[in-house]
């Protein structure tokens, strides 16, 4: 399909005017072609006009025409075949196998919503039926179902170009809920977001929805962006990126006359404690299997492990040997642009630099956008000190922090700010230590993990992407696993309505079969 750099508003295709983007190729930093029209302030009013339309319509859809829409999209997607992934590889650096991967990961995730909203329990229908006799007063009849919030931004991701952006989690998401979606694409991959984008524009006309489902806008983050969450139709926003990018939407939402959620994932260094068993049974071993995950994607992951604690002594070291050795013959990786690029090498030097902090092991050394990964060491009393040595650095870079005993462990975590995950290397002697942090852990972290590393997250029921500030904008939801529908819900009662207007999931037949909680039971 020849790429056209157009606007995708409901079912039309538009050139924007307001200035050209273009994708680079991340290797060499060369303009790729076509160029991307910017939107501008009537492409941005068009595509909310439709998401409001669509919404009181889409909102009521059958939930297995729901379904077989989330499925269309995943199937269109698969179509798209080769032309998608040497593009997104192209534009994003990333080798082959990984965006392969990524695009199994985004259909699948498309699959999974199509079977949650069959299922139904997302309404989380109950019923408390009347109880007319009751003393001393009577009871009146109520029924509880979820609603969809209405239309949704969605800002898509640089560092997960497939499955955290046009059609990701955030994406499959609200579009479950019942919420039209317009996305905000990101400038570092513009045509996969264009293919990526015609697939879902597609699959709205297969299905015969109503064009304002979805629509895609190019543009800046800080016009075009910013416009689609101050614009009243809007009702919720879903996005990851920078600490700043997050923040500054956060203030636009919360400056609205009407103000509206934004669920952000932003920053995260995913502390990894090593306690004394693990290490002393296998220090070095854990080393390399750190190095691993830290070195993955070119460490642009929002789950990489950017800060190691533990007990300073013999096992530490061993662990350092394992971890330096590994990191030596660890390669340079593309990054997402050379504006990452930039930002991580200028991160790595503010560490190199800092007078508390010493350079353990690097990686080798790479062509002009490549990372070169690097390990840094700091005493617990240094890092308390500092607090900037807690700033994210985005790309392969690790800081291990050497604690005197236990109280300095403790004293370390409960000095970091809110994170997506913690993880804990452990042997079955260590219960009782693990035991003691688990408290700390969990006011900390999303996901607490044993002997393993964050990177790589599960698309499930029970996974939790999510974390206190900053790691996220509101620490009661996650971005990934079948819970992330819940963002874009919000519950509504009816009291003693008769049965011929109530929903059809809140009905006494209950005509659509979905799970309820009737009298406080689940039925
Ligand atoms: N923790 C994490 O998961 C991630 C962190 N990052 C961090 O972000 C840095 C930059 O990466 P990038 O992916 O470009 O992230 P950004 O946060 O800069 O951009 C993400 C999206 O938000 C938009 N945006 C940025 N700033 C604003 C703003 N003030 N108002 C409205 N919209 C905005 C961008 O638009 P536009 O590009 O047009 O400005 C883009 O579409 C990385 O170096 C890294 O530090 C990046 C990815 C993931
Ligand atoms: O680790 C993963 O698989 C997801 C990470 C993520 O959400 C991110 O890097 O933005």
């Amino acid at each position: 399909m020849a790429l056209t750099g157009d606007l995708l508003i409901g079912g039309a295709t538009r050139h924007g005017t307001a200035g050209d983007i273009h994708g680079l190729d991340a290797a060499t930093g060369e303009k790729l072609e076509p160029a991307f029209g910017a939107a501008g302030p009537d492409d941005l009013e068009k595509a909310c006009a439709l998401a409001a339309e669509a919404f009181p319509i889409f909102r009521e859809t059958d939930l297995e025409a729901r379904a077989v829409f989330l499925e269309t999209i995943a199937q269109n997607i698969m179509d798209i075949g080769d032309e998608l992934v040497q593009r997104c590889v192209t534009e994003t650096g990333l080798p082959q196998a990984r965006v392969e991967g990524e695009r199994g990961r985004t259909v699948g995730q498309l699959r999974l919503f199509a079977a949650t909203v069959r299922e139904g329990s997302f309404l989380e229908a109950r019923i408390d039926p009347a109880m007319p006799d009751r003393k001393p007063m009577p009871r009146v009849d109520l029924r509880l179902r979820n609603v969809a919030v209405g239309p949704v931004a969605v800002f898509g991701a640089s560092n997960f170009p497939l499955a955290f952006s046009v059609a990701g989690g955030d994406t499959a998401s609200a579009l479950a809920a019942g919420c039209p979606v317009v996305v905000k694409a990101h400038s570092a991959h513009p045509g996969t977001s264009e293919l990526v984008g015609k697939a879902v524009q597609k699959a709205v006309k297969d299905c015969g929805l109503h064009e304002g489902v979805f629509s895609m806008l190019f543009g800046s983050g800080r016009v075009i962006g910013q416009g689609l969450v101050a614009d009243p139709r809007i009702k919720a926003v879903g996005f990851t990126g920078s600490r700043s990018g997050g923040t500054a939407l956060m203030a636009t939402a919360a400056a609205r006359s009407e103000p509206i959620p934004v669920y952000a994932e932003m920053s995260s260094i995913n502390p990894v404690v090593l306690l004394g068993g693990a290490l002393a049974a296998r220090g070095e071993a854990i080393g390399k299997a750190f190095v691993g995950s830290l070195t993955m994607g070119a460490g642009q992951f929002c789950t990489n492990p950017g800060l190691i604690l533990a007990i300073d002594g013999e096992g530490l070291e061993s662990f350092v040997k394992g971890a330096s050795a590994a990191l030596g013959e660890a390669p340079a990786a593309t990054m997402l642009t050379p504006g990452i690029h930039e930002a991580y090498c200028e991160g790595v030097k503010r560490l190199d630099g800092h007078s508390q902090v010493q350079k353990l092991a690097e990686g080798k050394v790479g062509e002009k956008f490549q990372g070169q990964a690097a390990l840094f060491s700091t005493k617990a009393a240094d890092f308390l000190a500092n607090p900037e040595l807690q700033e994210e650095v985005f790309g392969s870079t690790s800081l291990i922090v050497r604690c005197a005993d236990e109280a300095e462990l403790q004293k370390v975590l409960g000095s970091v700010e809110g994170q997506l995950t913690i993880a804990l290397h452990m042997e079955e002697g260590d219960h009782d230590d693990a035991r003691k942090l688990l408290p700390v852990l969990e006011e900390k972290a999303g996901r607490i993990l044993v002997n393993g590393f964050g990177t790589g997250v599960e698309v499930a029921p029970a996974m939790v992407h999510g974390g206190p500030f900053p790691a996220t904008s509101d620490g009661r939801s996650t971005s990934v696993g079948t819970l992330a529908i819940a963002r874009f819900l919000r519950p509504v009662s009816y009291q003693d309505m008769p049965d011929a207007l109530l929903p059809k999931a809140l009905q006494e037949a209950n005509p659509l079969n979905v799970p309820r909680r009737i009298d406080g039971k689940l039925g």
